[in-house]
């Protein structure tokens, strides 16, 4: 990692690192091996005192490992400077940890400052960081943190960690103190952060729900910062390594997995697909022949547009035309699959048409649903593996 290093995210990579504090009798961290990728945000979530944040401060160098090598971008961190390193490393910890005696545009403007940028780069850039994060820089550049929500404080916190552009950020516990919708909304800001800028985050959370919204990866930790499981979370959610993993899980872990799966990455139902032009005949003999009593009718775009039952398609003769019932609702692919079965549930209809781009892909049915769970719990096996 050179002094210039800016920019989107770089690997992260821990090779047998141990931690032991002078005069305890366990090491806090032992022996970890851990590897993040470039550009993903990894969750590190475990019980108190389980080594979580003594793991990430190893990675800035606000502690020092006792044993084993942290690489950054494939460069040992301890080559570097602490300080010159820090510059790199954006750290966000609870409530932000603003200065107080500092305005918010001083707190923003630190790193810069420090990496001699001048006044004038300086400014723009604690402006188009407070654009960023959603603080109107006219209204919040001259306050002080005391003069700011919890929410807000965060924000600047995010802001000023993300000012010198450093490939690579730390989390620790940055939404633990702010009311569950603020912290909702600041979670679904760091994720479309995130898409713009493909950082690599490391981020520290006692919360497993927190770690399944946000995370690409989840490390779940138990005592001296051991990892019981690391893998993506839909791949925890399937298929939980044992009772420990399954403890954090918590209730509902099946609803889980379906709030992390979209309808584009499971089997839709194959419904008969017919078009206005077409016999009635024709339709009829293919719905005979297929699973679902009825066809869905889509437009000269490719848009659902009507549905036929079968009894409907019965007494049609010719084209099919208008006939049938109009499609009122569909959902998109980008959707989950919890909301494709709350669409199903709300609707009178036991079947939803899937559209991309507003073009029909499939449909999604209960029984679609109950064979995505099947599906991804048997995927989730092969992916399980120990990594
Ligand atoms: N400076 C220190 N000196 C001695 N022991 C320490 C020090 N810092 C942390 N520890 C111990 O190391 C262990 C791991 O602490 P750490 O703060 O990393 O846990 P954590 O998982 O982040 O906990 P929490 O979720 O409660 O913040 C704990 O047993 C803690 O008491």
């Amino acid at each position: 990692m050179s002094d210039s290093t800016t920019g989107a995210g770089v690997a992260i990579e821990l090779r047998g690192v141990t931690k032991r504090f002078a005069g305890q009798r366990v090491p806090a961290v032992d022996n970890v091996d851990l590897t993040i990728p470039a550009g993903e945000i990894v969750m590190l979530v475990g019980p108190s005192g389980c080594g979580k944040t003594t793991t990430m401060r190893m990675i800035n160098r606000l502690i020092e490992p006792t044993s084993g090598e942290i690489l950054i971008g494939g460069e040992d961190v301890r080559k570097k400077e602490p300080n010159a390193l820090r510059r790199h490393i954006g750290y966000v910890i609870q409530a932000g940890g603003l200065f107080p005696h500092m305005s918010v545009a001083e707190n923003i403007g630190l790193v810069p400052r420090m990496l001699k940028w001048g006044p004038t780069k300086t400014a723009e850039r604690v402006k188009a960081m407070l654009d960023l994060v959603g603080l109107e820089p006219g209204q919040y550049a001259d306050r002080y943190p005391r003069q700011l929500s919890g929410g807000q404080q965060q924000r600047v916190g995010v802001a000023r960690a993300l000012a010198a552009d450093p490939p690579v950020l730390l989390m620790d516990e940055p939404f633990g103190a702010v009311d569950p919708i603020t912290r909702a909304h600041l979670q679904d800001e760091l994720l479309s952060l995130q898409d713009e800028l493909s950082k690599t985050i490391v981020f520290v959370t006692h919360d497993f729900d927190e770690a399944v919204k946000l995370g690409d990866r989840i490390a779940i930790l138990t005592t001296g910062s051991t990892i019981v499981q690391y893998d993506e979370p839909a791949a925890i959610l399937a298929n939980p390594a044992n009772d420990f993993v399954r403890g954090f899980i918590g209730a509902g872990g099946a609803m889980k997995l379906l709030n992390v799966t979209r309808l584009a990455d499971i089997e839709l139902a194959d419904i008969v697909v017919a078009s206005r032009d077409e016999p009635a005949e024709e339709v009829r003999r293919r719905v005979a022949r297929s699973h679902t009593p009825w066809a869905v009718v889509l437009d000269a775009n490719q848009r659902p547009d009507r549905w036929l039952s079968a009894e409907t398609l019965e007494d049609l003769r010719g084209e099919i035309g208008d006939a049938g019932d109009k499609v009122h609702t569909t959902i998109n692919g980008r959707a989950t699959v919890r909301e494709a079965l709350e669409a199903l549930l709300k609707s009178d209809a036991n079947w939803v048409p899937v559209t991309v781009r507003r073009k029909y892909v499939g449909s999604v049915t209960l029984e679609t649903v109950q064979q995505a769970i099947g599906r991804l719990r048997e995927r989730a096996k092969g992916l399980g593996r120990p990594r």
